[in-house]
């Protein structure tokens, strides 16, 4: 399997706290990786360096080989990193289409070329029979199917995923769930950060775990969270303690 990722070694400090350290992993391509963590351990701070949201204190990261470090977001993005946000912000006073197009302007310059692309992605997320609304008036599960639209329009080859369910019915977690994996099919390659363990553990081919911005874990879901490091990070001491 060859690897589309490689992050080696990036740290991140902000004033006194150390937020990422060290971290090293790989994405193999069509892989989903989750990232687990709990709250504060790094891993926004990860993916924002990945995304060339922050710059990394040490450390590379290749993308197909090549570093994505000192690069702006924006040329990141166009190298076919895309990503979507925990918070998905619409653009009020556009439509649905309208939203996912200014996703697809990263590719082309065309405005029918962007519509014709936007209309197949509204339909690919089933939201065809509100493509024509102001995506402002949006429940907020089709704002975060919405979200995944825009990211998808850019064409990734990997797709950094910020909490997908916050905040959805499990019912709708499900239909996000089948949507990231219908995603995945299309062969894009995904790093999801995931709050809620049922999501990650029915998505996921792997898992890493940071704690303190450090790597913890590294594996096949189901070994990872019984790892006694994991649990502590998680439940603290005395929850390991009472198990064992
Ligand atoms: N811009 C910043 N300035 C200062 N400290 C920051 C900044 N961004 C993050 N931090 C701190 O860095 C640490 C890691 O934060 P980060 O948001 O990456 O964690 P996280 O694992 O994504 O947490 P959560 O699950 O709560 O979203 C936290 O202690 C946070 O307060």
């Amino acid at each position: 399997m060859s690897k589309l990722l490689e992050v080696k070694g990036i740290s991140k400090r902000f004033g006194g706290l150390q937020a990422v350290s060290e971290l090293s992993f790989d994405l193999n391509e069509g892989e989903i990786l989750g990232l687990l963590g709990p709250n504060g351990a790094g891993k926004t701070t990860a993916f924002n360096m990945i995304a060339g949201a922050l710059r990394t204190d040490t450390g590379d990261i290749l993308f197909d080989g090549q570093s994505l470090v000192g690069k702006a977001p924006w040329d990141i993005c166009k190298l076919g990193v895309g990503r979507t946000y925990q918070l998905s912000k619409p653009f009020g006073g556009l439509t649905v289409v309208e939203n996912v197009m200014v996703g697809a302007f990263v590719r082309t310059r065309s405005e029918a070329e962007a519509r014709r692309e936007a209309e197949q992605i509204v339909d690919f997320l089933g939201l065809s029979d509100k493509a024509g609304i102001d995506a402002d008036d949006l429940t907020a599960v089709d704002r975060r199917k919405l979200e995944l639209g825009r990211a998808l329009a850019t064409k990734p080859r990997l797709l950094l995923m910020d909490e997908v369910v916050a905040g959805a019915t499990p019912q709708e977690a499900g239909e996000m769930v089948e949507l990231v994996k219908l995603v995945r099919d299309r062969g894009v390659t995904i790093l999801i950060v995931e709050h809620v363990m049922k999501v990650i553990m029915g998505l996921s081919d792997r898992v890493i775990v940071l704690d303190y911005g450090k790597l913890i874990a590294n594996g096949v879901p189901r070994d990872v969270v019984n790892q006694p490091e994991v649990m502590k990070a998680y439940f603290g001491e005395r929850y390991v303690q009472s198990r064992t």
